[in-house]
């Protein structure tokens, strides 16, 4: 059996100092058996996101969701508790959590509501190319004032013409000097009007194939020349803040390229194995909300004499639900136990032969993103015309599902790296 130390930053001392200088049990053991339970930290993480899900997101989703404005004291509450940024290593101020210790405290905020928990998670998507390629001093500069203040940041790759194909992005980049100048636009930019500094990836050779063609470069918002646009309306998760970008020659530092110029692609690509399982997660949160909700109406709700729940053709659909979710939580977990929740020996085995995650990642994102959408379809029926109404919990978790099948790659485009993979398996037997 392994053991892990844990230690916090001083921030987090009233939270989680008790831990501080307690050794606590690895998921994984040296013997090869796989232990599934959660250790204490984990469990205390579960906890506090759950209760702070509880008592503070999900009273006020409604709201947020009627309004579209932006969750900011929320938000500011989560980053206090140390539920925001959460990939941030100790050393630059953060906590340094694993993607399976996230993947918890995603569940559970995106259980109260995922308009929040995209927002919060658009963060983790953004700092995630620093985190793969990001040196000591960049990281420093963007990582730590992430864990001063509660910024946010966005990750700005889709264009308004690219948006699965990442490849065929328009924006580029010119060497002028030992500056750079940033011209294009970007389209659906989460955090975009929030954001204190963005991830932008631009063409930067025009001949090149996408693995050495495009540079990811860290931007800070108040660059001049940047115009953010405006709000999008969208059809759910509506607290998160969607907007277009354009830079229009932005001159950026080249001590803001991150890793090497013309490795951006596979940067950016790497930074989706970190937070595709955390989608996966949160899709995860929403199904258990609408199987919550749904169960909870159906023993209350009477029909022909009895609850509805009583009904098979309830209790079926119910069922159902259930397995949904138990299939795509279990898969989630096996995906990040074996990728890199860098605080756990086999994860960092793993790590240390070069072992990716691709493959589990579009797995666990595909198969919880339907889950989600069947889920809250199924919530709706089971609450019948009252389901459609606003007046009820369960069409937000309709319309907010939706996104899940696209954001992050859609499901077809998860699906294409899943079949990619086992053809090159077939040609490397
Ligand atoms: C909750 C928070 C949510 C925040 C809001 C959400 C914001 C977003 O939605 S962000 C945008 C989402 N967009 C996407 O997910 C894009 C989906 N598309 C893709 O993933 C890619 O374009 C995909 C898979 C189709 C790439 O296909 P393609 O253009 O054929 O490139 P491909 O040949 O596979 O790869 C090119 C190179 O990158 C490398 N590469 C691909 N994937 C990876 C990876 N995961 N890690 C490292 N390198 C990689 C390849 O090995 C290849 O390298 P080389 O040239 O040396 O062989």
């Amino acid at each position: 059996m392994s053991f892990q130390m844990i230690k916090f930053p001083q921030r987090f001392y009233s939270i989680f100092g008790r831990y501080s200088s307690v050794a606590i049990r690895s998921f994984a053991t040296t013997t090869g058996s796989i232990n599934f339970s959660l250790n204490e930290v984990q469990k205390e993480f579960q906890e506090l996101a759950r209760n702070f899900s509880h008592e503070v997101i999900a009273p006020n989703a409604a709201h947020y969701d009627k309004t579209g404005e932006f969750p900011t004291e929320i938000i500011k509450k989560a980053w206090e508790l140390g539920l925001v940024n959460t990939h941030i290593p100790q050393e630059y101020g953060g906590i340094g959590l694993g993607v399976l210790d996230s993947s918890l405290i995603s569940e559970e905020i995106a259980w109260g509501c995922t308009g929040i928990q995209t927002a919060i998670e658009a963060n983790g998507l953004a700092e995630a190319p620093l985190l793969i390629a990001g040196n000591k001093e960049q990281n420093k500069k963007y990582l730590g004032r992430m864990t001063e203040e509660p910024l946010m940041a966005a990750y700005c790759v889709t264009e308004p013409g690219a948006g699965s194909d990442v490849a065929g992005i328009s924006t580029r980049a010119e060497k002028k000097g030992d500056k750079w100048v940033i011209n294009g636009q970007k389209m659906w930019i989460t955090n975009g009007g929030k954001a204190n500094w963005y991830f932008v990836l631009a063409r930067t050779d025009p001949n090149a194939k996408p693995g050495s063609a495009f540079t990811g470069f860290i931007v800070d918002a108040n660059t001049p020349g940047i115009t953010v646009g405006r709000k999008e309306i969208n059809m759910g998760q509506r607290a998160s803040d969607t907007r277009g970008i354009s830079f229009e020659n932005v001159v950026v530092p080249e001590e803001n390229v991150i890793g090497t110029a013309g490795k951006g692609f596979k940067i950016a690509m790497a930074a989706f194995d970190i937070t595709r399982p955390l989608i996966a997660a949160a899709a995860v949160g929403l199904a258990r909300r609408a199987l919550e909700e749904a169960t909870r109406y159906s023993l209350e709700r009477r029909t022909m004499g009895k609850p509805i729940f009583e009904h098979q053709s309830i209790a079926f659909i119910l069922a159902d639900i259930a397995i949904g979710i138990e299939s795509a939580r279990n898969m989630r977990i096996l995906n990040v136990h074996q990728s890199n929740a860098s605080t756990f020996q086999q994860a960092s085995w793993l790590h240390d032969q070069g072992e990716k995650n691709t493959f589990y990642a579009s797995i666990a994102k595909a198969l919880a993103s339907d889950v989600a959408v069947n889920s809250a379809n199924m919530a709706v029926q089971v609450f019948g015309g009252n389901g459609f109404n606003t007046e009820y919990p369960v069409e937000k978790l309709y319309r907010d599902s939706k996104i899940f099948q696209i954001y992050e790659g859609t499901s077809q485009i998860q699906r294409l790296i899943i079949s990619r993979h086992l053809a090159d398996n077939v040609a490397n037997m």
